[in-house]
């Protein structure tokens, strides 16, 4: 259908220098070919040309004074994407990669994500390309102060509730809420991933490494396998590194990977989970130190990984949790993953997967899960966090958790009605596209032309 390809043309004209937009773009509009077809109302009321135009991106500029008293500028980004099913949402990313391309990667994913959640939340992202490595506490406070005096005049509970993403955890949320009371002199849900203490909700920290195990386990009960007792390797060793590491223990699972953007440990007894927390939420360490401490685990540096592979995918597992950063499993990987036996792929972070990689696995029909259905765990219980501020109740852990239980069973079912409708059951990336794209239009259509 030459229609697709034209929209594609135009935003590669109109949005220059956007690759990471483009390939997330141009994987959702492939999807979306049958259900064009089927449905021309979609054509006729230009929903795809608009549902790749952001409705509000704001650009600015953030100042602020290092521990050396020295002026520092950075760039701070929000692209509120679209609006259709509620507020947007999604999270803040700092970190030095970040640009305009990024970011609204990231938030055209949060839309069709959203949706497949079920939940009233529309899709943006935010972010700036500060990097938080080796700065201190009273900058790190400094810059989300500064981020703040701009950004707060976008936000609310009810236009835009940002959240955590790399380099941006209940510290930063802290840092930035705080601005933002004192700013509008309202106490408000206009933040989710809070700390416990003054209205985070029990289960957001753990709820997209969860999640993602959760998304895991409902692909393979549909094809009558497990993870129990089975070896997994994980990338990344941040807040979903961490929590799907977690999840996979409580399902008798054996993680013997975690990784950083410096290198990986391969701990063949298992991640030692305790270590791990304290290393990287505690003391915000490199991974070096785990193997400082674990003399069975062996510590790998990104020079010794076999060339163009990212080291975690070369060790047999049954099970592979990208956990890390966009594009960080190429096409190499997936074949060292399927060479080794991997049958099943659920993606905690955004994108990680090259577009060569994911269409190996969906051609080899494994168990692959795409980011934007299997950690929309994250974001579903920012809804629940929301929900709970709204209404001034809070929740037990087991509550959320079997509500996020729940809500990742229900995105599978979604997804894979979806790609059935559509002659392919197993193919979830069409699956989570089509049906999340279906619910996001049809509301377009219903609100009429805005
Ligand atoms: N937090 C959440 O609720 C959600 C997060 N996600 C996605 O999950 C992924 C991880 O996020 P999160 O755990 O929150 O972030 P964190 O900042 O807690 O952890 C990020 C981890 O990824 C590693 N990493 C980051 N960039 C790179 C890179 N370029 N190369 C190699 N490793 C890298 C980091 O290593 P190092 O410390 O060395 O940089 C760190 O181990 C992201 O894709 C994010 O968008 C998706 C849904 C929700
Ligand atoms: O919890 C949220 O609002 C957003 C989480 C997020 O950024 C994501 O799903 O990628």
């Amino acid at each position: 259908m030459p229609y697709v390809k034209e929209v594609f043309n135009y935003l590669k004209r109109t949005s220059p220098s956007q690759c990471e937009f483009y390939q997330a773009a141009e994987e959702v509009l492939e999807s979306l070919r049958p259900l064009m077809q089927k449905h021309p109302e979609y054509r006729h009321h230009k929903i795809i040309e608009r549902i790749v135009e952001p409705e509000r991106q704001i650009f600015f500029r953030v100042n602020w004074v290092d521990d050396n008293g020295e002026i520092q500028v950075n760039k701070g980004f929000r692209v509120e994407f679209n609006s259709a099913l509620g507020p947007y949402k999604g999270g803040i990313r700092f970190h030095p990669s970040v640009n305009a391309g990024v970011i609204k990667f990231l938030g055209f994913e949060q839309i069709f994500k959203n949706a497949l959640t079920g939940l009233q939340i529309g899709g943006g992202k935010g972010g700036s390309d500060f990097d938080p490595k080796g700065k201190s506490n009273n900058e790190i406070m400094r810059f989300c102060q500064a981020f703040m005096t701009e950004l707060y005049r976008h936000i609310g509970p009810n236009t835009d509730v940002p959240a955590g993403d790399i380099g941006v955890g209940a510290r930063e949320i802290g840092y930035m809420f705080g601005m933002y009371k004192k700013l509008v002199n309202r106490y408000e849900g206009v933040f989710t991933g809070k700390s416990i203490n003054w209205g985070g909700s029990l289960g957001r920290t753990q709820a997209t490494g969860y999640g993602a195990v959760y998304f895991a386990k409902y692909m393979l009960d549909a094809r009558g396998k497990s993870l129990e007792g089975k070896k997994c390797v994980v990338s990344g060793s941040g807040n979903v590194a961490i929590y799907t590491i977690e999840k996979l223990y409580h399902l008798g699972a054996l993680p013997i990977t975690c990784s950083d953007s410096k290198g990986m440990i391969i701990d063949e007894d298992g991640i030692d989970l305790e270590l791990l927390k304290e290393l990287k939420e505690v003391r915000r360490e490199r991974l070096t130190e785990y193997a400082k401490q674990k003399p069975n685990a062996k510590y790998i540096p990104i020079e010794e990984y076999e060339e163009g592979t990212n080291g975690v995918y070369s060790v047999p597992c049954f099970a592979a949790f990208p956990s890390a950063t966009q594009n960080e499993l190429n096409l190499k990987d997936a074949k060292n993953l399927l060479a080794n036996g991997c049958e099943c792929v659920s993606e905690g972070a955004n994108m990680p997967s090259t577009p060569e990689a994911v269409d190996l696995f969906v051609e080899e029909k494994i168990a692959y899960g795409p980011g934007k259905a299997a950690n929309a765990g994250g974001v579903a219980t920012s809804q629940l966090e929301m929900a709970q501020n709204a209404s001034m109740v809070k929740w037990t852990f087991e509550e959320v958790d079997a509500k996020l239980s729940q809500i990742m069973k229900d995105i599978f079912d979604t997804a894979t009605e979806a790609a059935s409708e559509f002659g392919e059951p197993t193919n979830l990336v069409l699956g989570a596209n089509i049906a999340g794209f279906k619910k996001v239009a049809d509301a377009m259509i219903e609100q009429g032309l805005v």
